[in-house]
């Protein structure tokens, strides 16, 4: 329970491309945020990197600011939520502190052949048996398998249990108990390929399969609760670190879909779709993944997932890859300036394809144009094809025995755009529904932080705190529809196998 006065909980999310604080008061009002964006490293095609001490610094920075612009001081701060980009991989020396490498992201590609080696053994079925996961590159083993075969000596300092690995959360929880804690959460150890869903413990036959020495690994702990306490140098005075969750884990509480049935889709860098399944762990039989959404009190609520790799990143893309624009909002104008796309189709696979398709060597096709193409044709397809990939997901999800949807809860920075919003209506067919706060994955951590410390009540009374503050009908024909998706999915055949093996 809270001490009187201690009514502030502060939500560090850690996303793919910016470090973010919100600090939320007991009503779960935004008191102020901060948010700053690091550098995106690509050594090579298809790697993806970021400097783990880039991360650190600008997350704690980023929490300073918040509190001191909101006059607040960290001893009034009842308790520490952390969310954050799933997967990426960082390993450091237990002694030191020092990463060994990069943080290896979840959009990384690196490790495509070695996933197809362990496809072609036949270790799927049993990878997705423990897991809840298709063997991908995306998932943290062969990040950390990488890592461990590849940087020089890390193999035998492992070996002698001198390094420790972790997910972002857990290397945020490190530094910010100066590595009293070696801790991560059970949505994100879920994230790992490591970590059986069913028995609730790290998985010895899948840590044979992927040769990683168990004492590299953090423990798992619920998502909400007392977890350590952040040492006083980090803000001021130590808080409470009371929550910690995926990123898309933490979207989905934060849309208050608490119940079986109800789904999220955030539009950040990727797209992530996860429908609430409850207490059991539903496999799916059309490539989408079983995970776990959240543990609180020992108990387990799982999802379905549907992960998509290049949802707002498309429109970054845009913006820095072509210059088509000069800000992402401004994506909506020139998309909006065509009524179609007239025949132009875009498949975003710059990282492969994710779910429904998981093909690591899918690459970015553009196709369809005449003389007559514009970039305003581009752009609108750019916006297309982060819609058509969600309803390629919401297809899978049905197939897999997901009751129809009435309609769509969706969040994410891009979720912002008005049009996007309007051709997932027309796309999807069931209306869209965009609530006041769309930073929801600060918000779910804030909450699973605030109802682990007490200063929110109950889950039953988070509900009433979700509004709705725009809602997109469909307006396109069936005829019309069926067109669009027809062609989008002989875009998507074209797309797929490109980059060499
Ligand atoms: N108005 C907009 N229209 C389309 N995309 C947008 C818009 N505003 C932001 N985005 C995209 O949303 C993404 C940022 O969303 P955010 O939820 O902050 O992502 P993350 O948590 O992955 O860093 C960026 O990829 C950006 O291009
Ligand atoms: O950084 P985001 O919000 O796009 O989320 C990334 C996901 O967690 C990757 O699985």
């Amino acid at each position: 329970m809270r001490k009187d006065g201690m009514t502030y909980i502060l939500a560090l999310d850690q996303g793919t491309t910016s470090s973010r604080a919100i600090l939320f008061d007991e009503k779960a009002r935004v008191l102020g945020c901060a948010q700053q964006e690091f550098e995106q490293i690509f050594p090579k095609s298809g790697w993806v990197e970021h400097n783990p001490a880039q991360i650190w610094s600008t997350q704690i920075d980023c929490a300073r600011r918040v509190l001191q612009q909101a006059g607040v001081s960290a001893s009034e701060v009842a308790g520490i939520g952390i969310t954050n980009q799933r997967e990426t991989t960082v390993v450091w020396n237990r002694k030191t502190g020092e990463p060994i490498y990069n943080a290896i992201v979840w959009q990384d590609r690196r490790t495509a052949a070695l996933c197809d080696k362990l496809r072609e053994r036949g270790h799927a079925a049993a990878v997705a048996d423990a897991t809840g996961l298709v063997i991908d590159s995306y998932f943290s083993a062969t990040k950390l398998a990488w890592v461990l075969n590849n940087v020089p000596g890390a193999r035998a300092q492992a070996e002698r249990g001198e390094l420790a690995f972790g997910t972002i959360d857990t290397w945020l929880i490190w530094n910010l108990t100066k590595g009293a804690a070696h801790l991560t959460d059970a949505s994100n150890a879920s994230r790992t390929m490591l970590y059986n869903i069913h028995t609730h413990a790290w998985d010895d036959e899948l840590l044979a399969l992927f040769d990683i020495p168990r004492y590299v690994l953090p423990s798992v702990v619920d998502t909400s609760g007392f977890m350590a306490v952040s040492s006083a140098d980090a803000l001021g005075a130590p808080i409470p670190i009371a929550a910690a969750a995926g990123d898309q884990q933490a979207a989905t509480f934060g849309q208050t879909c608490f119940s079986a049935g109800e789904a999220k889709n955030t539009y950040g860098t990727g797209c992530f779709m996860l429908l609430n399944t409850g207490h059991d762990a539903v496999r799916s039989h059309n490539r989408l993944l079983t995970t776990v959404g959240w543990r609180i009190a020992g108990q387990t609520h799982y999802m379905l997932e549907g992960s998509v790799f290049m949802g707002g990143a498309v429109v970054q893309w845009l913006r820095d890859g072509l210059g088509l624009i000069q800000s992402s909002a401004e994506v909506e104008a020139l998309a909006g300036s065509v009524p179609s796309t007239d025949g132009v189709t875009l498949v975003p696979a710059f990282a492969g394809l994710g779910a429904p398709h998981w093909d690591p060597y899918a690459r970015g096709t553009l196709v369809g144009m005449t003389r007559g193409s514009t970039k305003a044709h581009i752009a609108r397809a750019a916006l297309e094809s982060i819609a058509l990939q969600t309803v390629d997901l919401v297809q899978a999800m049905q197939r897999d025995g997901a009751k129809p949807l009435t309609e769509l809860r969706v969040d994410g920075g891009a979720s912002n755009n008005n049009l996007l919003m309007q051709i997932q209506a027309d796309l999807l067919g069931v209306p869209v529904v965009r609530p006041t706060v769309t930073e929801t994955t600060a918000l779910g951590a804030a909450y699973l932080a605030g109802l682990a410390v007490g200063v929110y009540e109950s889950q039953a009374s988070l509900l009433e705190k979700w509004q709705v503050d725009a809602r997109f009908e469909p307006t396109m024909n069936m005829d019309e529809r069926g067109a669009l998706l027809d062609r989008w999915h002989r875009a998507i055949e074209r797309s797929k196998g490109w980059a060499d093996a």
